[in-house]
């Protein structure tokens, strides 16, 4: 073999291609959380053969992995697990513990046969890929912990001094399988689902973008499958949160309880990390937002003008804004709701942690108001606008297991209450009479009479366009019944919400 120089080593990415920096050397870096740049700025683009960045044990660490077989001349692997974020994530640790520790036989959290790393946190590689190129390929590749950005560069500038080595095995690459979606009719723009929880409303939202949604590429890898403009509303989160059991929401309560900090407090700037909204609201614009909303409404409690704001039009043009933009409060009848606009939302891995730590903020500024005003205040609805609310493609085997375990639960749940009210039906003097009521004291609001389910459908349905889905099919179901009670004369007797009867039948008539 003649002598080699480093400039012969080009890292080939099959996976997440565009998320990665290139440079011509043989040690890989990961830094988590840390923006790549971040740790590119100090090297020479031969002194790293890879530069990127691992957010989550269970999806990440496998592209990764292939990624490697496909380049032995890669020897060495610095890691860097520097912030909360990481720490939270545990991609690194996981990641680490992989070429510490290696994998065993077993299933992932969605039930698929994997390779399980093994590791206190959850890290899976697809069982597809050869065990022998596994083991190979950790005993090939040396790995270093940094904990910080100097540290690391540190690591990388000393494995860039060594003797250039040779590949330490051929590339080698392994089928992945890909889940193909069927979609469904439905409408782009504009969604409105409502649960009692975030946990319910949550699998409503995977399964509505889920079955509706359009798939179309990211504009980074790979696709995600997206409705734009969905509007989320919780009506009734417990003020302890509430997590299911077994617990199949994304996040747990020790990953929530960092996560409403993230949200809450102040941050100072650190170097890699892009914001956090804590930081944003309380001191990026030289102003603390939550106090000054909280202060607004404590002398008008009528506000419509208690937003927050976390978009900065001198700078977020850059490589990662923040996708939540503007948080609004508002009082209504003392009740306290919340409205938060995300420009862009993933919708299974992050909606539930930013929907819950919003749900903080709420009753943070909830518990102030109660201390420093005498109003009867209660707790309102939580609402979020996810502009672009999508999921990726590599969920969608997770999406279609918590679908398929939990939505049919969820949408049997019995419920009759609608906020536009209730109809009463009859039959009288030959005809339907309807009679739409109010929700809660049931007071007589308009009434509608005629032969014709169709025709009586169809005025309905023009003065009450809100009205919910399953209760707009139940009417017309029960308006079918009434007419066809009708048309038969005499003989058959229509009562509400029971079958139509033949006179004389199960009656005193
Ligand atoms: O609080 C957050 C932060 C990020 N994201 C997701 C939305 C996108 O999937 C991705 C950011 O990508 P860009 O829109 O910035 O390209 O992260 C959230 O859903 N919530």
């Amino acid at each position: 073999m003649g002598q080699l120089t480093q400039l012969d080593f080009d890292y080939t990415a099959k996976h997440k291609p565009n998320q990665l920096i290139y440079g011509s050397g043989q040690t890989a870096v990961i830094t988590g959380w840390t923006v790549k740049q971040s740790v590119a700025k100090y090297l020479h683009s031969n002194e790293y053969a890879v530069i990127g960045q691992l957010y989550s044990p269970t999806r990440g660490i496998n592209l990764l992995i292939r990624n490697l077989l496909l380049n032995p001349h890669v020897h060495y692997l610095v890691i860097l697990n520097a912030t909360k974020e990481d720490q939270n994530a545990g991609a690194c640790q996981c990641l680490g513990d992989f070429f510490r520790h290696g994998v065993e036989e077993g299933v992932s959290n969605t039930g698929r046969k994997s390779w399980v790393i093994c590791s206190p946190i959850s890290g899976y590689i697809d069982i597809d890929i050869d065990i022998k190129s596994i083991e190979k390929l950790r005993h090939s590749i040396e790995i270093q912990d940094a904990k910080s950005i100097p540290d690391a560069v540190e690591k990388v500038k000393y494995y860039a001094q060594k003797e250039t080595l040779p590949p330490w095995g051929t590339p080698v690459e392994f089928p992945i399988t890909t889940i193909e979606s069927s979609v469904l009719p439905g409408t782009r723009y504009g969604h409105r689902i409502e649960g009692k929880t975030i946990a319910e409303t949550w699998v409503k939202i995977i399964h509505r973008i889920k079955t509706t949604g359009t798939i179309r590429p990211t504009s980074h890898d790979g696709k995600w499958q997206e409705l734009i403009n969905l509007m989320a509303v919780v009506t009734d989160e417990p003020d302890d949160f509430y997590f299911p059991e077994p617990n199949y929401l994304p996040i747990n309560r020790s990953f929530l309880q960092e996560y409403i900090s993230q949200v809450l407090d102040d941050a100072t700037n650190q170097e890699g990390v892009k914001y956090t909204y804590g930081q944003r609201l309380r001191s990026w614009f030289g102003k603390d937002q939550i106090e000054q909303v909280i202060e607004k409404l404590a002398k008008d409690i009528d506000s419509a003008r208690a937003v927050m704001s976390l978009w900065d039009v001198s700078q977020d043009d850059n490589d990662s804004p923040p996708c939540l933009n503007h948080i609004w409060v508002r009082i209504v009848d003392n009740e306290l709701s919340l409205t938060a606009t995300f420009r862009s939302n993933d919708m299974f891995s992050a909606w539930p942690a930013n929907a819950m730590g919003l749900r903080a903020l709420q009753k943070y500024i909830y518990n102030s108001l109660v201390k420093k005003t005498h109003h009867p205040l209660k707790m309102g609805t939580l609402i979020t606008i996810s502009q672009s609310a999508h999921i990726y493609d590599d969920c969608f085997e997770n999406v279609t297991n918590v679908i398929s375990s939990q939505y049919t639960k969820i949408t049997q749940r019995k419920d009759y209450f609608d906020p536009a009210g209730s109809f009463i039906i009859t039959i009288q003097d030959g005809s339907i009479v309807v009679e739409h009521t109010t929700p809660g004291s049931g007071e007589v609001v308009n009434c509608y009479c005629g032969k014709s389910a169709h025709k009586l459908s169809q005025q309905i349905f023009a003065d009450c366009p809100g009205l919910q889905v399953s209760h707009a099919l139940y009417l017309g179901v029960e308006l079918q019944k009434a007419e066809m009670a009708l048309l038969m004369k005499e003989q058959f007797i229509y009562e509400q919400d029971k079958p139509v009867r033949r006179l004389g039948v199960g009656s005193r008539e």
